[in-house]
């Protein structure tokens, strides 16, 4: 993937593993931005970087929909205070317009942005010759191409200085996250483009405050970067997302609690992570051996159906397998999901085999 510069060398003095990033949802107020301000300096939980919505993208009209410009001026309060770099979402030309000409040092673009590529590619035009750092969250929807195409837009006008922030997904059914963590997506991305660092915004994905501290800590278990928390002096009164917003003396306790985890120095793992790590191997090989002893035995009983004339699907005998196996994969400590998806997977390769089985070789008919 493209080379980017990570935030140490944003020249914004962000040296930290991870990355902090609090404040309000909405600059509603200057009284508002100074109290928190004030706030975190005495609950001595200052973040790297001051975030404040100054317009928010609602679902509905009619509920607040950001102060607009004049928030952009209040940030000056947050400099006099906190000395600090202050991030808001863009989410359209005139928006950059406007934070750039108030010297705003980090701009984001929202997940109901990052799902249009025709708004991402105006941003990102505007952004063009810019040095500006610009982090980008996950679309709405669960589609890492997308997420992954909005950071390459802005790297094709020159924007160096990327991060990504996940705050989770939309999802109909699912009412436990106000948006569905989707975990494999963060990790994806960071596995396909090297060295991309991944924000986590418990805030989004929970939607209330009492289970921000969980959702952080799984975060940095799996080795994110950093966290992006909603941080208001008085929640319940926000003008908007009054639920999940939390102090800054409960910021700082979140903060306290969470067990920082790092990357492992892949160049000197310790004996005992390096005998556990050949014994994965050595297991991986034998199941890649008995993988491929199915798939030929699945190629043989497909050359049976071709000469018998019958179909590759079989479906009494494919719930016997799924449910058996599930159930015995269950009995060995693994998870039902695990199981049903492994095995859908095997069968759908299996099938796939098979009906290239009754293709390749027709059996001959003396038809003259
Ligand atoms: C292997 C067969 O073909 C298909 C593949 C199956 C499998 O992978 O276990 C099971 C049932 C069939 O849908 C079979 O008919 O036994």
């Amino acid at each position: 993937m493209k080379d980017h510069l990570q935030t140490k060398d944003w020249g914004l003095g962000l040296e930290k593993e991870h990355l902090i990033i609090a404040g309000p949802c909405s600059a509603e107020t200057p009284e508002q931005v100074e109290k928190v301000c004030q706030d975190m300096l005495a609950a001595n939980a200052v973040p790297d970087i001051f975030r404040a919505g100054i317009w928010k993208p609602r679902t509905r009209p009619g509920s607040f929909e950001g102060i607009g410009e004049d928030g952009l001026k209040w940030m000056e309060i947050v400099r006099h205070h906190l000395n600090i770099p202050i991030t808001t979402e863009v989410g359209n030309t005139a928006h950059v317009e406007m934070a750039l000409k108030h010297g705003v040092d980090v701009l984001w673009i929202g997940a109901r942005t990052t799902v249009n590529p025709f708004a991402v590619q105006e941003i990102a035009e505007a952004l063009r010759g810019v040095d500006i750092p610009v982090m980008v969250k996950n679309p709405m929807n669960p589609d890492l191409e997308l997420w992954i195409g909005a950071l390459e837009r802005m790297h094709a006008v020159g924007i160096e200085k990327l991060a990504a922030i996940h705050r989770g997904f939309s999802d109909a059914y699912d009412k436990k996250f106000r948006n569905k963590p989707n975990w494999s997506m963060p990790i994806h991305l960071k596995r396909i483009w090297k060295g991309m660092q991944v924000i986590n915004d418990p805030s989004h994905i929970v939607g209330n405050r009492a289970g921000i501290l969980e959702t952080a800590q799984r975060a940095i278990n799996f080795g994110l970067d950093g966290l992006m928390i909603e941080t208001h002096h008085d929640p319940d009164n926000a003008w908007s997302d009054a639920k999940q917003q939390v102090t800054p003396k409960q910021l700082k306790d979140i903060l306290d609690s969470i067990d920082f985890k790092h990357p492992l120095q892949t160049e000197h793992p310790s004996e005992k992570l390096q005998d556990l790590r050949n014994a994965v191997d050595h297991l991986d090989d034998q199941l890649l051996d008995l993988l491929s002893e199915r798939f030929s035995i699945i190629d043989q009983i497909g050359a049976h159906k071709r000469e018998h004339n019958l179909t590759v699907f079989q479906a009494d005998r494919w719930k016997q397998v799924m449910d058996s196996r599930t159930q015995k994969g269950i009995a060995k400590n693994l998870s039902e999901k695990f199981m049903k998806e492994l095995l859908y997977c095997i069968h759908e390769e299996s099938v796939k085999r098979q009906e290239k089985k009754l293709r390749e070789e027709v059996p001959t008919k003396k038809t003259i």
